[in-house]
């Protein structure tokens, strides 16, 4: 590791020129951007004649810098057949040359609440019987929601609406029950050839199954009515034999429908009299704009009246020109009812309006009540170990826990998925004898992204929908509308694109009244994040990273030699410290078993060093490139050094991104390196047919060692 590389421990014998090499070229690797001011530390190497050579070594892990105790860094079976290609191994030196954890500053917020229900019933409002009973039988509610009290009755009005109210307040039957409403009323009853009635837009499929799902089930008693989807993934052409039988709720995402309106003749909107667009500001941004107006064209082409609805839990009024386009006289719906300073709890709430339909123009979030916010500052090496130890002590050691961890990138999902996977629960190669490891039951992970096959994106969605307890590690592609029961953990290992990306990544939990936890995972230079969310009127309180890891307490897999048979007191600092070392160095064995893993690894250090120059200007000053140590995060990848070749690539990126657009999402295509960049990171919510993604996709099925697509 550049300018941290621990001690150097010689397992082959080899003669001493070989190591004298590869260290010189080390010391000249350190680039240009990203030279920080951090502290190198010397390496120490051993002298071929050292009586050391052969053997284990102590290892410092004091963060003081003396060798503090011994410790003997496991081997893992496959390290046996690289023996002779691999002749030193450095043990972790997790503790030292970190940057100072800074303070996080604890303001007074004044959060934005909303209450979730009502006392009033979906019997008080002017709907069909059948209707009302389906809500109350099949869907089992009987109250309504906030949201759903005042939207409801604008909707059946006929008037075009702009909705927001938190993350899992129901916005789905707030729009939902007024359409079908309406539709099942219709004086000449709807006959499925007429085609569609209504359009949804989603800007994911999962979110396409998820709102088909409820739709289908409000439409029971009405089964003229017929819902269908279009999302991708699935053969176009059993796509146009469904739209040509006829589909009268048609759900979809932009891109796909897009492409149909494109290339499937049949397709029409002559009687189309709806328009949701759920998850708007999302719709509507710059990633799907050009999509949007393609729809939009032709519906305006083909039907007169319509009647749009914009929902999301961050909807600010006048989203965008598109939004001003295609809504008519519109009621602007904010369901936000109270606000109080949570940091002083003695205060009484302010009183705010109750329900009122205002306050849209702000960018003041509101957070579920009973959603407990952390953020816990994390050195970039300490990283890997420390989520690790985090899943642990709570899908492990408490159990009943249902978590989601988000990253950046694809990539850097199927790493984490593979690596937990064989390291941390032990996979196939923990049955050979003499693997440290063995395999936990209890802990099960799942991963979703953009990059996978529509069919196991599906299986794996519904797989996490009805399990009781499970880790989903996954690309923003599950951050918005996904309802997910039960989840208690969210955790946000890399910082989320903008606060109210945020606000939707933490929305998949405490949805409807329910209790949820969140944690948010930053390095030292990213700590005034917290000031940026705070603007947004969104608090977290502190974790400490030493609780996080004195979970390792718990696991005597991780039992640092030198401990023997000895009763573990307590959380000894030294010794949480030697056990997340013995975790870290399982990492980096498992990432050196091979130069094909090596490789692997440090592709996915690449795609997260590429969502990294993607933040938006507003957040360049947390979160620029030039403020890593590339060693440092080369190593929550279990790579020993920083990647040579690396720097030059990721720096080249920096510099010609600041030409790109700012989101994400947004990114748009100009030139090659560009395209492709855009085309990865755009991936998440692509409809399926992009040619290109598609290719990018079939040469390189998720990631896999072996298996790896080319970045740059
Ligand atoms: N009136 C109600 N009574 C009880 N549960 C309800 C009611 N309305 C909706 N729900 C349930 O609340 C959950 C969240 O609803 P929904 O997914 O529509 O929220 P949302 O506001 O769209 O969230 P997001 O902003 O994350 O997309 C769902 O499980 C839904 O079934």
């Amino acid at each position: 590791m550049e300018g941290d590389a621990g001690l150097i421990l010689n397992v082959s014998s080899l003669p001493g020129p070989p190591r004298r090499q590869k260290q010189n070229k080390a010391v000249k690797r350190k680039p240009q951007w990203m030279d920080n001011g951090t502290p190198t530390k010397r390496k120490r190497t051993l002298p071929a004649s050292s009586p050391l050579k052969n053997q284990a070594k102590a290892v410092d892990v004091s963060g003081k810098g003396n060798l503090a105790s011994a410790f003997v860094p496991k081997k893992h079976p496959t390290d046996r057949q690289d023996e002779s290609t691999r002749p030193f191994i450095k043990t972790s030196s997790l503790f030292k040359n970190n940057p100072k954890i800074p303070e996080i500053p604890r303001g007074t917020v004044q959060l934005v609440q909303e209450k979730v229900f009502t006392s009033d019933s979906f019997t008080q409002l002017d709907l069909h019987p059948h209707l009302v009973s389906t809500i109350t039988t099949v869907l089992k509610m009987s109250s309504m929601t906030s949201v759903q009290k005042q939207t409801i009755p604008v909707l059946l009005q006929g008037r075009d609406a702009l909705v927001r109210s938190q993350t899992g307040s129901g916005k789905t039957l707030a729009y939902g029950v007024p359409l079908v409403q309406s539709l099942q009323g219709m004086k000449s009853k709807i006959q499925r050839s007429d085609g569609p009635y209504a359009l949804i837009l989603v800007p994911t499929r999962e979110l396409v199954l998820q709102s088909f799902d409820t739709v289908q089930k409000l439409l029971k008693p009405f089964t003229w009515i017929v819902p269908g989807v279009l999302m991708g993934g699935e053969k176009r052409k059993s796509e146009k034999a469904r739209l040509r039988k006829g589909i009268n709720i048609l759900i979809s995402t932009p891109g796909r429908l897009v492409d149909h309106i494109k290339s499937t003749k049949c397709i029409h909107f002559h009687r189309t009299q709806w328009l949701v667009l759920d998850e708007a500001d999302r719709i509507l941004d710059m990633g799907f704009e050009k999509d949007v107006t393609v729809i939009l064209n032709a519906l305006n082409a083909e039907s007169e009246r319509r009647q749009t609805v914009l929902l999301s839990a961050t909807l600010a009024q006048g989203v965008t020109r598109l939004a001003d386009i295609s809504l008519n006289d519109p009621v602007s719906i904010s369901v936000v009812d109270e606000t109080w300073d949570r940091s002083e709890p003695e205060l009484e709430p302010v009183q705010g309006a109750v329900c009122s339909p205002v306050n849209m123009g702000n960018s003041s979030f509101a957070v579920p009540e009973k959603l407990k916010q952390h953020v816990v500052v994390v050195p970039s090496k300490l990283r890997l170990v420390t989520l690790s130890a985090f899943i642990l002590g709570k899908c492990k050691f408490e159990k009943c826990h249902k978590m989601i961890i988000f990253f950046s990138s694809c990539e850097q999902v199927e790493f984490h998925h593979e690596l937990f996977l064989k390291v941390l629960l032990g996979g196939a190669e923990s049955d050979q004898p003499g693997h440290p490891l063995p395999p936990l039951p209890d802990l099960r992970f799942l991963r979703l992204h953009g990059n996978m096959d529509q069919e196991e994106r599906t299986a794996v969605f519904q797989e996490f929908l009805q399990a009781k307890i499970g880790i989903l590690l996954c690309t923003d592609v599950a951050a918005r509308g996904l309802d997910l029961p039960q989840v208690t953990w969210i955790v946000q290992y890399n910082a989320p694109v903008s606060p109210a990306e945020y606000v939707h990544r933490i929305g998949r939990t405490a949805r409807i009244g329910c209790h949820g936890n969140s944690l948010l995972i930053l390095i030292p230079s990213e700590a005034e994040y917290v000031n940026s969310l705070a603007s947004h009127k969104i608090k977290v309180s502190e974790m400490k990273m030493e609780d996080i890891l004195a979970n390792l307490m718990k696991d005597d897999r991780f039992k640092g030699r030198q401990w023997g048979n000895k009763k573990s007191r307590g959380t000894n600092p030294q010794e949480v410290r030697e056990r997340a070392t013995v975790l870290q160095t399982e990492f980096e064995n498992y990432v050196h078993s091979s130069g094909e893993k090596v490789r692997w690894a440090k592709k996915a250090l690449q795609s997260f060093l590429r969502a990294y120059t993607t933040y938006p200007k507003s957040l360049k000053h947390i979160f620029h490139i030039k403020a890593l140590h590339l060693g440092h995060v080369a190593k929550t990848f279990g790579l020993r050094d920083a990647p040579q070749n690396l720097s030059t690539s990721v720096a080249a990126t920096s510099k010609k991104k600041t030409k790109l657009r700012p989101q994400r999402p947004d990114l748009h295509k100009r030139t090659q390196g560009k395209r492709h960049l855009a085309e990865i990171l755009r991936s998440e919510y692509s409809s399926g047919m992009d040619s290109n993604v598609s290719k990018v996709k079939r040469k390189k099925r998720h990631g896999k060692p072996g298996n790896q697509e080319t970045l740059s």
